[in-house]
């Protein structure tokens, strides 16, 4: 059984009449841990959190959510989680003090305590000044951070935010960020958090699954990943257009040519970032003039293509 906040996930299955959404898998999420859960559109991602919020029940296998199993104990699985999934339920109409008013009544929190949550949590996600704004005239961002807001009402252990970030700007991207990161550090809430940007699993996540058609294909910390993919690579336009054949034939003495833009060769460096002086002195020996020369730190984006055989599509620039 999960710990009091904690998250215990084995072989959990969903199919939609022939279709399998979710495709047995496995994990552990320690408390206070961030768990980043990535992958494209439709590899599983929304199926598997509805599963361990307990809004859809699973096909098979088996999840205990802050101790409680999800098919069979739904209310005290509730109790304990938060959720900010997509499409959430905001009412246009009204304000943000509005919602959380109505959301810690239906939460059960005593008449007295109500509006004393609702102007701490408005502060505690910045949203004070807007409190008294109806929300159809509040931003993406803001809107978010309300979602935000109302999901942590009840104190919950665990948070299970469904991509948070999607579509905010940079700026309210890493707003949201923060307060995720806070919220894990000083309260200790587990975060369950899907999401299709490689950045914020790297940047938020203490560990992350990858998922792919409904199965988990790697798992792990975000640096430990890198480092599983190891080594840099170099990406190299000659100045010559008429060069690049031999550059690519000169690099690959080097490690195994890996994907390049039209024009440049690029090699996965064998020796790391070392084999850089080595591979200026063969280019120079061989006379092939370099426009551009750029080395490439392994990113999730190179774990993500090693494991699945594709690039993350939708990749945020933030
Ligand atoms: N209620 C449903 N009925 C039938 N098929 C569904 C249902 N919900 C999801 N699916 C299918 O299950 C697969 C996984 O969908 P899911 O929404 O879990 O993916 P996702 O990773 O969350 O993608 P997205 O990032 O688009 O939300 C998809 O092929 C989807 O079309």
């Amino acid at each position: 059984m999960a710990p009091a906040s904690g998250i215990e996930v084995e072989n959990l299955q969903r199919t939609f009449k022939d279709l399998t959404a979710v495709d047995g898998i496995s994990f552990a999420i320690e408390p206070g841990e961030i768990f980043g859960f990535l992958g494209p559109n439709g590899a599983g991602k929304s199926t598997t959190v509805l599963m361990l919020t307990t809004l859809l029940p699973p096909s098979g296998g088996r999840a205990s959510v802050a101790g409680f199993d999800v098919a069979t104990e739904g209310p005290d699985v509730r109790r304990h989680i938060g959720a900010a999934l997509q499409e959430a339920a905001l009412d246009p109409l009204l304000t943000g003090r509005e919602h959380l008013r109505l959301q810690a009544s239906l939460q059960g929190l005593a008449k007295q305590t109500r509006d004393a949550r609702t102007v701490e949590l408005l502060e505690r996600v910045g949203l004070t000044d807007a409190a008294d704004r109806r929300v159809g005239g509040y931003s993406g961002g803001m809107k978010r951070r309300l979602d935000l807001a109302l999901a942590l009402v009840h104190g919950p252990s665990i948070l299970f935010l469904d991509e948070p970030t999607t579509g905010l700007d940079p700026q309210s991207r890493s707003d949201l960020w923060e307060e995720v990161s806070r919220l894990a550090r000083d309260e200790g809430v587990t975060v369950f958090l899907t999401t299709q940007y490689l950045e914020e699993a790297d940047q938020l996540a203490d560990r992350i699954a990858i998922i792919s058609r409904g199965s988990i294909v790697a798992e792990g910390t975000p640096d430990a990943l890198k480092g599983e993919i190891g080594r840099p690579s170099l990406e190299v336009v000659p100045s010559d257009a008429a060069d690049r054949e031999r550059l690519a034939q000169v690099l690959s003495e080097f490690g195994p040519a890996t994907a390049a833009p039209t024009g440049a060769a690029a090699v996965r460096l064998e020796a790391g970032a070392d084999g850089l002086a080595q591979v200026v002195r063969r280019l120079d020996a061989e006379g092939i003039g370099l426009n551009t020369f750029d080395l490439h730190a392994p990113t999730l984006d190179d774990v993500f293509l090693a494991k699945t055989g594709e690039r993350l599509a939708d990749e945020a620039v933030a």
